[in-house]
Parts: C-alpha cells; sequence; structure tokens
C-alpha cells in the first residue's frame, strides 16, 4: 500500500519533466495539425513522456485495483478488522467511476492523467505559494516577527508543533497567507472556460461557445480595489471589521487565486490548511533571514506556476525556547 522512496522518486521525475515542459507542450495544442508536421520532434517528445508517465502510474493503478478487488474478498469473508484499516483513495475512486452518459468505466490512460493533474494541481501549487510567502517574511523581517509574537501568543513554549485547532486563533496568520496568494498567485490564470450562452460583459459580446480565461493575477493588483496593490501588507486582511475574508468569492470578487464559482478549485480548503500549518510552523521553529547583503529577489518565471525566478536562499536559525 505503501510506497518506497524509489517509487517516489520515479513518480517525481516523470511530474516534474510534464510539468517543466507544460508550456513548450501547451503550444502543440493550438493548431495541432500544423504542429504535428512543423513540431514533429515535439510531439516525439511528448509522447516518449507520456510513455515514461503511463509506465510509472498504471502499475500502481493496477496495484490499487488488485488490493480493491482483495478488499472486496476478504469482506465477503467478513474480515472485519481488514475493513476498518482500509482508506479510501484517489484511485479507488476512480476505479469505481462509471461515466453517466457514455456508460462505461474509465480506461487506464485517463486515469493517469486525472491522477496526474491531481498530483500536480495538488503539491506545485501549494509548495510554489509556500516559497512566495516564506521569500516576502525573509524579506519584510518585522512582518515575520509580527506573525512569530501572533505564535507565541497562541502555542505553548513546550510544544513540539502547532496543532490544527491553534491555527484557527491567530488571524494575522491567515492575512499573511492571503496577502502572499494576491501578491503572488501561483496560477496567474485559471483553467479555460467555455460560455454556455451568448452573454453581453461589460462592453464586450462574448459568443456561446467561446473560450474564456479570467486574469487572476491582475485582479489581485488591481490599484481601483486594492490600495499600493505592490506592497506586500497583509493588515489589508484585518480591516474588514472582524468578518473572515471569503476566499471563494461568494459575496464579491476581489481575487481568486482559487478561481470561483462551481469550478472553483477543489482543494482550496486543504491548501489554505497546508499553507497556515507550514508558514505557522516553520516560523515557530525557526528565524529565516536573508542571506548577508542580499535582497530577496521576488523577480517571476512561469513554469505550470509562477514560481520565483531566483528560488528563495535564505539562513535559518533554530529558536531557542
Ligand atoms: C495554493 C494552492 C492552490 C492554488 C492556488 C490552486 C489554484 C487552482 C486554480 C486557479 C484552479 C482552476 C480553477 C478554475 O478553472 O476556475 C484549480 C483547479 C484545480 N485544483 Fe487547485 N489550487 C491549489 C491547491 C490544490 C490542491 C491542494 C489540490 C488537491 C489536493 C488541488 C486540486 C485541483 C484540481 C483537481 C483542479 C481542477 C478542477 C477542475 O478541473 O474543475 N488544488 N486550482
Amino acid at each position: 500500500d505503501k510506497l518506497d522512496e524509489d517509487q517516489i522518486k520515479r513518480i517525481k521525475e516523470v511530474q516534474r519533466q510534464m510539468i517543466v515542459n507544460f508550456g513548450k507542450f501547451n503550444i502543440l495544442n493550438f493548431w495541432p495539425r500544423v504542429t504535428k508536421i512543423l513540431l514533429r520532434n515535439r510531439w516525439k517528445e511528448l509522447f516518449f513522456l507520456r510513455k515514461c508517465q503511463d509506465d510509472v502510474l498504471i502499475s500502481l493503478i493496477r496495484a490499487r485495483k488488485k488490493a480493491k478487488e482483495e478488499r472486496v474478498n476478504k469482506s465477503k469473508e467478513n474480515k472485519k478488522d481488514y475493513e476498518d484499516e482500509y482508506v479510501l483513495s484517489y484511485v479507488d475512486t476512480l476505479l469505481a467511476l462509471e461515466l453517466p452518459e457514455e456508460k462505461r468505466k474509465l480506461k487506464e490512460e485517463e486515469m493517469v492523467s486525472l491522477c496526474s493533474e491531481f498530483l500536480d494541481a495538488g503539491t506545485d501549487t501549494t509548495s510554489t505559494a509556500l516559497q512566495w510567502i516564506m521569500a516576502n517574511l525573509v524579506k519584510y523581517p518585522q512582518t515575520q516577527e509580527k506573525l512569530f509574537m501572533e505564535i507565541k501568543g497562541v502555542v505553548q513554549d513546550s510544544e513540539e508543533s502547532i496543532k490544527e485547532e491553534e491555527l484557527q486563533k491567530m488571524p494575522y496568520l491567515k492575512a499573511v497567507i492571503l496577502e502572499g496568494l494576491r501578491r503572488h498567485p501561483p496560477a496567474h490564470f485559471v483553467l479555460p472556460h467555455a460560455m454556455t450562452e451568448d452573454v453581453i460583459l461589460g462592453k464586450y459580446a462574448v459568443p456561446k461557445d467561446a473560450t474564456i480565461n479570467f486574469m487572476v493575477a491582475e485582479m489581485g493588483w488591481d490599484p481601483e480595489v486594492w490600495e499600493d496593490p505592490m506592497a506586500f501588507k497583509p493588515e489589508r486582511f484585518l480591516d474588514s471589521g472582524g468578518e473572515t475574508f471569503d476566499i471563494t468569492g461568494s459575496r464579491e470578487i476581489k481575487m481568486m487565486p482559487f478561481g470561483v464559482g462551481r469550478r472553483i478549485c477543489p482543494g482550496y480548503g486543504l491548501a489554505m490548511l497546508h499553507l497556515e500549518y507550514f508558514v505557522a510552523n516553520l516560523i515557530w521553529k525557526f528565524e529565516w533571514k536573508a542571506v548577508d547583503g542580499d535582497d530577496v529577489d521576488l523577480s517571476e518565471k512561469e513554469e505550470f506556476t509562477v514560481v520565483m525566478k531566483n528560488p528563495l536562499q535564505a539562513h535559518v536559525y533554530p529558536r531557542l525556547k
């Protein structure tokens, strides 16, 4: 059930290759009939990588399928202990899925695409956001200190790590995370959406079936909505009269790092929790300082997400308690 280090390394390598080449392969989609001739070698490269991905992920999907069948057999034999131990996985849900219109199960290749999407969407985004937030905490030591003082007011000195329920007592922590997602949204666009009907939007007529997207980063940087938008000021999220900022945009949309509406990122709750948990613990345990004489460079680079062009380098000092 558990993956060994070697398997994890193989998954990481193949997914990483897909992510770093995302833009390069995406172009192939624009006009496949033409790119199949003009960019023949790039197609070959994509198929090769996809084959590597199939090799790594299909064997894991099959192993899970086998485990699921064994579980069904054992539960028929009434082995209750076995039933209790079983943790439902994403692959289990894919194996159980039946496409309602086509009345068929998913093919293995389709499961590979979905697993790949889930792995990338659920890891690269959060780790990118975490790096941007930590970079700002290194660049602005007063913000880091203010956050540390908030944590210190909630957590006992003797505690090894911060618990989930303690995170809820840290409004400044939440403000730091929101400010990080506003100023540096990992995705500068959402996934492409399509219009279901003709719509007049502002000055524009958008026809049915048109592909549309949203300028996520630009929205968060709009000077008409945000005061001094390019500055990193978590305090702006504390001035809302005690109301928590609605990240789902159901009341009003001032920024949308996770998208909004029915296609909103399904992992947004988990992502917020992960970010709060990691940032709080990293600041609780260590003091983070810029490398001597080095200002933290916040230049961007587009990969699968928009990452730091020069990854964060910092000195890390254990906090003495
Ligand atoms: C800081 C972290 C994250 C950010 C900024 C983020 C952002 C987004 C955005 C902008 C979209 C597109 C929404 C749209 O098309 O309107 C999306 C989709 C998606 N996200 Fe996230 N995400 C994050 C973390 C996660 C996590 C932790 C998971 C899973 C555990 C996840 C799973 C997905 C999936 C599966 C989709 C595709 C949904 C669909 O096809 O409708 N994301 N995310």
